[in-house]
């Protein structure tokens, strides 16, 4: 299979009247550049010594940073020098950095997403939103960032793992690029992507079971109740911990993540956070028809209060996270979860 090379399908996509999009295209080059860095020293793992250690220094939001989280963000900012981007946010950085001030674009990064797994050889990437950057005499550089995801430009994330991906929305459809060895390039590997809107797999971190609230609880004993319960049919569970990973195989194989809110401290608003982790994903998964949300309400129209704030997170096949809504409003599911009406299989998800 031989798509367009990334340079060919951005140059195509460009041509589109909107003033903004070489701008966007530049910068994506860029960060898919900084990628191929990142995935070198990645591939190599501990006989790198760019790979190892941490200096025990925490993110701004209380993570351990590891060297490579750190060296990471050094990269992507630097590709990002001479780039058409007033301002850059980033997982590691408590306030964005001005770059140019006559530029257009706010990036917002997590430069490696599942630090956690770094030393696992599971696949890690970096996720990353592109906004347009607000200016006024009054405004902060923060600003630009506060901005509800349905604003977003772009986003994307690339995936170091067996293949390095980028996966990539420019709005109206998503994307999938592999980096081709043969043509040291990324290469489109798959077009529009469609999530099934119907699916039989979940992923979340079933060891918080005791910490979550009731709707997600019953949500997920129907699912494990399988063909004896009322959603009549066996579910499958996968937990890769690598938010990235989880996303790309939803993308290619339909499925939900759920990471949500629970009691334990620091988590009232589950793990991700909304401006530079659920943001692009919302925005890449609507665009290959999936859907979004803080377990209730669509990602993309939550307005960011503070850069780093952190989200509840369900997102994938469209019917399933619609289904997650209906537990909320109504635990009881009348009609869903009487055995009467399962039967007669009325509303079925
Ligand atoms: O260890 P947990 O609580 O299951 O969390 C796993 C989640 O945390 C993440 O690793 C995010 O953490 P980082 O942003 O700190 O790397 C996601 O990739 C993953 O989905
Ligand atoms: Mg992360
Ligand atoms: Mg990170």
């Amino acid at each position: 299979m031989s798509g367009a090379t990334l340079e060919a399908y951005l140059a195509s996509r460009t041509a589109n009247g909107d003033d903004l999009a070489p701008d966007v295209a530049a910068v994506i080059q860029r960060l898919a550049t900084a990628a191929l860095v990142v995935r070198k020293i990645i591939n190599q793992g501990a006989l790198d010594t760019a790979f190892n250690g941490s200096r025990g220094d925490s993110n701004p939001d209380g993570d351990l940073q590891r060297n490579l989280d750190v060296l990471c963000n050094e990269l992507f900012l630097s590709c990002l020098q001479g780039a058409p981007v007033a301002y850059y946010a980033s997982e590691e950085l408590e306030k964005p950095v001005a770059l140019d001030p006559t530029a257009r674009l706010a990036v917002a990064i997590d430069p490696l997403d599942g630090s956690s797994n770094i030393d696992n050889n599971v696949s890690i990437g970096t996720v990353f939103s592109v906004l347009p950057a607000l200016k006024g005499p009054d405004l902060d550089p923060t600003q630009s960032f506060l901005q509800p995801g349905n604003q977003q430009l772009a986003a994307g994330f690339f995936v170091y793992g067996p293949q390095t991906t980028l996966v990539l929305s420019l709005g109206k459809g998503t994307e999938i690029f592999i980096f081709s060895n043969r043509l040291g390039c990324f290469v489109e590997a798959y077009k529009s992507v469609d999530i099934p809107e119907r699916t039989s797999e979940f992923a979340i971190n079933m060891s918080n079971y005791r910490h979550w609230e009731e709707a997600i609880r019953l949500y997920v004993d129907d699912c494990l109740a399988g063909s004896e319960g009322p959603r009549e049919r066996d579910f499958n569970m996968r937990w890769i911990a690598s938010l990235l990973a989880e996303a790309y195989r939803i993308l290619v194989c339909g499925g939900i993540f759920l990471y949500p809110a629970d009691g334990r401290k620091g988590y009232g608003q589950g793990r991700l956070r909304l401006v530079y982790e659920a943001n692009p994903i919302a925005f890449i998964i609507e665009n290959a028809g999936g859907a979004a949300t803080n377990s209730i309400t669509r990602v993309l129209d939550l307005v960011p209060k503070s850069l780093h704030q952190r989200v509840p997170l369900a997102f994938g096949s469209r019917r399933e996270v619609e289904r997650v809504a209906r537990y909320h409003v109504d635990p009881n599911m009348i009609g869903e979860r009487a055995p009467l009406f399962g039967k007669r299989g009325l509303f079925r998800a």
